[in-house]
């Protein structure tokens, strides 16, 4: 599958996000080495805490299936004008089973950029540390 066609899973996942508060839809897909892809939204909650986003929804699906030290790309979009960034939570989930991940971050429109996991958390703790 092509970078573009991973991104374009993301935007898709952008119709199922559930975001009644902050009104800010957030897409995911992540492949696998198989080629499978797990995508996610982010599902907010009335208990804004308890909010999932959209990076971890795919993770846990892939982990929940079996996937765990294969993964290797994420598309992540969103509607914002700058390129839909993910937070730290998402950098260090993504960092405990993939360090070398590829990441692809789209905004508005679908364009896109490619960096790896360890630009976007340089020095990560992981589960390297605790063995
Ligand atoms: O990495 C991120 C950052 C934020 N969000 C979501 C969570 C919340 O629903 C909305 C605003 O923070 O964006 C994601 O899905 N992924
Ligand atoms: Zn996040």
């Amino acid at each position: 599958m092509t970078d573009r066609e991973l991104v374009d899973q993301a935007i898709k996942m952008l119709d199922y996000s559930y975001v009644p508060y902050s009104k800010f839809p957030v897409g995911a897909a992540l492949e696998c080495a198989d080629g499978s892809v797990f995508t996610g939204c982010n599902v907010e909650n009335a208990a804004y805490g308890d909010t999932i986003c959209a990076e971890r929804t795919a993770v846990v699906k892939a982990v929940s299936e079996g996937h765990r030290d294969d993964f290797v790309r994420i598309a992540i979009a969103g509607h914002s004008a700058d390129y839909c960034w993910p937070c730290g939570s998402c950098r260090q989930v993504l960092f405990e089973f993939a360090p070398d991940l590829e990441v692809l971050i789209a905004k508005e429109g679908g364009d896109f950029v490619k960096l790896s996991l360890r630009e976007l958390l340089a020095h990560g703790f992981g589960p390297k540390a605790l063995l």
